[in-house]
């Protein structure tokens, strides 16, 4: 899959592509790219030191991958992952010379509550290093509520959302803010690809399930180099 997936976005010459898979396939993702861009899904806050079973940036680094997913909902969910962790391992990150993938979104009774762009904010707040350049982080947002459930928020919320991560990004990094990439994620598919990234401040996708078969994940990357061509 990754072979033809990179072959793909060979032909996507509007956007970019990285393919971040579990940890045990990243040097086997490597080769098979062929210089596809390969992330990891989460790395150890700590540049080094003895902890068992995690993985350091450094180490993802070593594999040839160049980024890095950090604050997945997942795991801020089944690790506990706090935003000073998220931060730290952001830095980390950076540190290693990988472009951290910073994961934010609400839950769904934070957005019932009318809550949610103060949650992300606040997440973004926490998570994000301070002096952190555009070309060093992405940021992404993910409702938890979208993520895997065939549900995604509305044109009018993705718009309000995305607006305000813009907004504070620009409070937090000043003009890198307004150059970092905003991705959205949850329930990404190529039916409703064109829609999303469409938004404004929508600078692409962060894809789960749509991105396990090149099948339903090439669809997808043409869809949207045809919007970056048609921008452009
Ligand atoms: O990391 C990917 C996201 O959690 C989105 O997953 P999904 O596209 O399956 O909803």
């Amino acid at each position: 899959e990754v072979g033809t997936i990179a072959e793909a976005a060979a032909r996507a010459t509007a956007v970019d592509v990285a393919i971040c898979p579990p940890f045990t396939l990243l040097g086997a993702a490597v080769a098979a790219g062929k210089g596809l861009p390969i992330g990891a899904q989460d790395c150890h806050q700590s540049a080094s030191g003895a902890h068992t079973g995690c993985v350091s940036a450094q180490m993802v680094a070593e594999t040839g991958a160049t980024l890095v997913i950090v604050g997945h909902s997942e795991r801020r969910q089944d690790q506990g992952e706090t935003d000073g962790q998220v931060r730290a391992k952001a830095a980390a990150a950076m540190a290693a010379g990988l472009i951290a993938i910073v994961c934010v979104g609400e839950t769904e009774a934070e957005r019932d509550s009318g809550a949610a762009v103060q949650v992300v904010e606040a997440q973004l707040h926490g998570s994000i290093p301070l002096r952190a350049k555009a070309s060093q982080i992405v940021v992404a947002y993910e409702p938890v509520w979208a993520i895997g459930t065939g549900r995604t928020p509305s044109v009018f919320e993705v718009t309000e959302m995305h607006a305000a991560i813009r907004a504070k990004l620009t409070g937090l990094l000043w003009s890198e803010g307004e150059a970092v990439r905003i991705l959205y994620g949850g329930s990404v598919k190529a039916e409703n690809a064109r829609e999303l990234l469409r938004v404004e401040n929508v600078d692409g996708a962060l894809v789960g399930g749509a991105s396990l078969t090149a099948a339903q994940f090439v669809p997808i990357i043409e869809a949207a180099n045809d919007l970056a061509q048609s921008v452009w």
